[in-house]
């Protein structure tokens, strides 16, 4: 199976719809190139651009769902299309993303559960997902998460039970954390024996540095790619049966101990 994550540039000064447009290219540039293709979160406004959220949200079937469904469904592959900022019907703001099939049907849509902004930003602008979310694709089961999620390792083990095999996280991160995203993605990949496609952004945005670096590691937690810190096309190569075969060598997820009692005082 191929996989392409479409690292990209999330600078000021490029409108939502221009970006729409180039990203939209770049998907179908992978026909016959990819099977899967990866896309970072908030890639319309950037993950920072918080001011921008509610200008730019979009209800579920808005304007980045038309453009990234013809452009699964003309490229002939599975998209996560990260994330947009969503307007649900009641009016809230989710941080959502969305999965087509390559016929251009969503497969799916994930409400980001961990907000990230402790007392600000995307913490206060937007409410959280409660439901995890898998996809069933012919070679994989994917499980999805976003960006600070991946701070969360029960959330991935959730996905795990729900039978997911490849972990894709889009995500804004920014540069100057960037030993966590590696190490986070590296730790996931390891502790759920899984393949984790972790896609992010370069460029700058609301004066935050974005990390790039989107990476891929392999269920016995190699990396099998990295980007650079610009915006970058990574594709790779990865055999989903790795999973069944680590679990099976290695079954250390047998072993989990689930209900432990709390310490007695
Ligand atoms: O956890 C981090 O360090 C970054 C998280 C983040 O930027 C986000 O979730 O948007």
């Amino acid at each position: 199976m191929r996989a392409s994550l479409i690292q990209i540039a999330v600078d000021e000064g490029d409108s939502a719809e221009s970006r729409r447009g180039r990203v939209a290219s770049l998907v179908r540039d992978q026909a016959g190139v990819a099977d899967l293709v990866v896309l970072p979160e908030l890639w319309t406004t950037g993950a920072f651009a918080y001011e921008e959220f509610a200008a730019e949200a979009e209800p579920l079937d808005g304007p980045t769902h038309e453009a990234m469904a013809k452009a699964a469904s003309d490229a002939g592959v599975w998209l996560h299309a990260g994330s947009i900022p969503e307007r649900a019907p009641d009016g809230a703001l989710y941080n959502t993303s969305l999965v087509f099939s390559p016929s251009g049907e969503r497969a799916a849509a994930y409400r980001k559960i961990h907000r990230f902004g402790f007392d600000k930003g995307e913490a206060v602008l937007m409410g959280a997902g409660r439901d995890l979310v898998t996809v069933r694709l012919p070679e994989t089961t994917l499980g999805v998460a976003t960006c600070y999620d991946l701070r969360f390792p029960e959330l991935f083990r959730g996905l795990v039970d729900a039978g997911a095999e490849t972990l894709v996280v889009p995500a804004g991160w920014p540069e100057r954390r960037r030993a966590h995203w590696t190490l986070l993605a590296q730790a996931r990949a390891v502790e759920n024996q899984a393949f984790v496609l972790a896609c992010g952004t370069a460029g700058t945005h609301a004066g935050v540095p974005q990390a790039g670096h989107s990476i891929v590691v392999d269920p016995w937690g190699e990396v099998l790619a990295e980007a650079g810190p610009g915006e970058e096309v990574l594709t790779v190569e990865f055999d989903p049966a790795r999973v069944a075969t680590t679990r099976e060598q290695f079954p250390a997820l047998k072993d989990r101990v689930l209900g432990l009692q709390p310490p007695r005082r």
